[in-house]
């Protein structure tokens, strides 16, 4: 164990690193293989607004399931593209980042991460990629995309989090409007319906920005707000796929939703310019 500042400190567990954070407001961890964030629990109400798989693989050899992980540069599988050797959402979740910066204020603890490799095949921008992340009476998650080219960079890209619901059949999202993509039906076009419950697998892809999102379940609610997304992702694999999914138990799906704010259709980035994805929870 490794003390890094007042409230965090890096703890060795299984084959990853995690940093603890524990401050006047809530506690956090986030394991440094992915840039991946697992918990964040406010001390006002002592719950979890993330969710973890029991059967995550937590070793270092598989993206986590659950918790917030990045996909970039790209997210899914590139719409069909071709090259199936590509990973799905990207190659950063899969990488051990590295600690830029940690810093006490008086709102919270502000951690900054970098991954180890920005380069990769299936990416030809030049880029550097940073992860900010401010863990006080909200979670601030901030996904900074810098071009460092001469030439215009391209990329897609989510904060795909899981979050923690009692249970997924009295769940209501509130927020969505417009149209989506279904991917479960070969991305066909419908509305969003009113009210926005689950009762099957769901896989959606809101083409609309809305800044402000509620998870209701029961008497709880998780705020969600977004920022410099195109896209808001939905996703739920029901019974039957979490089944087939090493790691998540049958019963999986009855305990997450993830809420994805996304960048599905391609942002351009002009060399020396940044462009910034946000997440707020709380
Ligand atoms: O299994 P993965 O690669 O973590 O992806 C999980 C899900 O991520 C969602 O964002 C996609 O829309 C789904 O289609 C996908 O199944």
């Amino acid at each position: 164990m490794e003390q890094l500042s007042e409230s965090a400190r890096l703890v060795h567990r299984n084959n990853i690193d995690l940093i603890e954070i524990d401050n006047r407001w809530s506690t956090a961890t986030i394991s440094l293989f992915g840039g991946h964030i697992l918990s964040y629990v406010p001390k006002s109400d002592g719950r979890d607004r993330l969710w973890v798989s029991d059967a995550a693989i937590m070793d270092g050899s598989k993206a986590i399931r659950g918790g917030i992980p990045i996909c970039w540069p790209w997210f899914g599988d590139l719409h069909g593209q071709a090259d199936t050797s590509l990973p799905s959402h990207g190659y950063v979740r899969n990488q051990t980042w590295r600690i830029i910066h940690i810093q006490e204020s008086d709102t919270g603890t502000q951690l900054q991460l970098a991954p180890s490799c920005v380069q990769g095949k299936g990416f030809l921008g030049e880029a550097s990629l940073l992860l900010d992340v401010h863990v006080g009476d909200e979670l601030c998650i901030s996904l900074i995309t810098k071009n460092l080219g001469d030439a215009s960079l391209s990329y897609t890209a989510a904060l795909h989090t899981y979050f923690a619901v009692d249970d997924i059949k009295h769940t209501e999202l509130t927020g969505l409007s417009g149209e989506y993509k279904d991917k479960t039906q070969q991305f066909a076009i419908f509305q969003t319906p009113e009210p926005y419950r689950f009762s099957a697998e769901t896989d959606r892809v809101h083409l609309c920005q809305p800044s402000s999102l509620s998870i209701n379940n029961n008497d709880k609610h998780t705020l969600v707000h977004s920022e410099g997304h195109d896209s808001i992702v939905v996703w739920n694999p029901w019974a039957d796929k979490s089944t087939s999914m090493a790691d998540m138990t049958n019963e999986g799906f009855r305990n997450m939703l993830c809420v994805e704010t996304a960048v599905t259709t391609t942002k351009v980035v002009a060399p020396n310019e940044k462009h910034v994805i946000v997440q707020r929870i709380r």
